[in-house]
């Protein structure tokens, strides 16, 4: 029996999956290596109890569930100190971790000069940082969003094995316009309304620029900002260091990758698609763009290519004679055709060849919908992204209930295998899961010091990570490799992003890496490892 061994039989004695994830996070407080051997060991299994969908409830009940925080709080009463506590948080971690390594009392550990040599030696070398106004699907959260930057940092260190003491959790806690968090007796987030405007974007700014002069090369991830924020505040950051939206780009590279591992099971070609998305929103504008962007390098023009996406909001089909008054982040998408008010309408009207739903309302692709799409479509594309699983736009059951299997599935968040109908046939949803991509550039940009993250990197991550996936995976379903070799999955993504970095000059190889096979032992050999153990009857 090995502690692990005992950790998972734990973990699988426990139904509920909230209680699933707490015990998870106690695990990783009382004995943070069991915690990512458990899940480097078993990523499929445990992943959905630390990240989505489970985080998601998580966050809704952050400050019942008795959590200790790993990360850092930046709040509105911070403006003006936001550098000061950014370190006076890392220095008390990096002197805690030293003071248990060497199993030392603070006294002691204070006397030896252990606090002040861990605060000189750890660097940060990513930062997920959200200001929990849209928790995946679930809107406003406020402080209970920190479960987000804890859920997604935790991935650096188990897909991709960036060191855990090298990743900063932060959640910008500017108030919540959430009645029930501002109601309940157990919130400990500011008790205010959202800060806005200028005093909203100065403590960003501040802590931006704080993040910068401290940790210059440190990689900052935006998690789950309101749509509006999330846009302005890429937009203004994105070439003055190294950072990235992950709601934006993140889900971009997956769910191309998605895309172009369809194409392979559908036999079509990426320049014939139409894609129709319902949501217009982070994830459907940024994975429209990206699409657009591989899409010209089959010889498109950039007009052609953004007019084979479509988009429905709340209002309809986005379409030109909308323009007035529409938000700035979809008016590229507003082509020349007709106003259409639904989406079995709009089905009929655009023919698309892809249905993408990132809306966040759960059981918004009918059986209709699923029909349409068959009736005009021999093996239609249908990826209902929304998380979690409650705003999945439909089920994987229904899905292949309502096409008689035909249809080529991804989700946001994970569903069970089915029995197709038709033949008998146990097939398998793609789970179109962040997690593939972000980690590994993540590590790359780390590994080469990148001075900026572009689209081209995510780009390249989605090409590649679709050129990973096996025939034999396609036709089960999965559109993606294997989940529980996503270690070796990152290893090869990260290799390609570093290659990809150092040669558009964002970055630099270490002295002596200079071929692919350079790169993959080089990464190898720095990759986290949280190391194999001994019997507990050896210890
Ligand atoms: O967390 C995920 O799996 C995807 C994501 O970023 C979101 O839904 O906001
Ligand atoms: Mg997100």
């Amino acid at each position: 029996m090995t502690r692990v061994r005992r950790a998972m039989e734990a973990f699988r004695a426990i139904a509920d999956p909230l209680e699933r994830y707490v015990y998870l996070r106690e695990l990783q407080r009382a004995s943070a290596e069991t915690f990512y051997r458990a899940l480097v060991r078993e990523p499929l299994e445990l992943m959905p109890f630390v990240y989505t969908p489970t985080v998601g409830e998580a966050c809704e009940k952050y400050h019942r569930l008795g959590i200790e925080t790993n990360g850092v709080y930046i709040t509105a009463d911070d403006a003006g100190r936001v550098g000061a506590k950014l370190r006076g948080h890392w220095d008390r971690a990096a002197a805690a971790r030293a003071r248990a390594r060497e199993g030392l009392d603070g006294e002691a550990a204070k006397r030896r000069g252990v606090d002040r040599r861990a605060r000189a030696d750890d660097g940060v070398a990513v930062a997920v940082v959200t200001d929990g106004e849209r928790i995946l699907g679930l809107g406003d959260l406020g402080a209970g969003g920190m479960g987000i930057s804890e859920g997604k940092i935790l991935l650096y260190t188990v897909c991709a094995g960036v060191r855990p003491s090298a990743c900063l959790p932060v959640c910008l806690d500017v108030g919540t316009n959430n009645q029930r968090l501002l109601d309940d007796p157990n919130y400990k987030g500011l008790r205010r309304t959202r800060l806005k405007g200028e005093a909203y974007d100065a403590l960003v700014d501040e802590f931006m620029r704080e993040m910068r002069a401290w940790q210059p090369r440190c990689l900052v991830q935006f998690e789950d900002f309101g749509n509006a924020n999330a846009f302005r505040i890429l937009e203004k950051y994105r070439t003055t260091g190294p950072c990235f939206n992950d709601d934006i780009q993140g889900t971009a590279a997956i769910t191309l990758a998605a895309l172009l591992s369809s194409l392979r099971a559908t036999k079509g070609k990426l320049e014939d698609q139409k894609v129709l998305f319902y949501g217009a929103g982070e994830a459907g504008v940024g994975i429209g763009e990206l699409i657009a962007m591989a899409m010209e390098k089959t010889g498109m023009s950039h007009k052609e290519a953004m007019e084979r996406c479509y988009f429905m909001d709340s209002k309809g089909l986005v379409c030109k004679s909308r323009l007035d008054g529409l938000q700035p982040h979809k008016v590229a998408f507003a082509h020349d055709v007709e106003y259409q008010p639904d989406l079995l309408s709009a089905i009929s009207a655009v023919k698309p060849t892809a249905l993408i739903g990132v809306s966040t309302i759960g059981g918004a692709f009918t059986e209709d919908v699923v029909k349409e799409m068959c009736a005009l479509n021999e093996r239609p594309i249908i990826f209902p992204l929304s998380n979690p699983t409650s705003k999945s736009e439909c089920t994987f059951e229904q899905a292949m209930a309502w096409s008689d299997g035909k249809v080529v599935f991804a989700s946001g968040s994970p569903f069970d295998p089915v029995v197709r109908p038709r033949d008998g046939v146990k097939v398998f949803p793609a789970q179109a899961n962040n997690a593939y991509v972000f980690p590994a550039l993540g590590f790359a940009a780390a590994l080469t010091g990148a001075s900026q993250i572009t689209d081209d990197l995510f780009l390249a991550a989605a090409e590649s990570l679709a050129s990973i996936t096996t025939d034999a995976e396609i036709d089960a379903g999965h559109l993606f490799p294997d989940m529980n070799s996503i270690r070796q999955v990152s290893v090869t993504l990260t290799a390609e992003i570093c290659e990809m970095i150092v040669k558009s000059g964002l970055g630099r190889a270490p002295s002596g890496v200079s071929t692919h096979a350079d790169w993959l032992a080089y990464i190898e050999s720095h990759q986290y490892d949280p190391g194999e153990e001994q019997p507990i009857s050896k210890l």
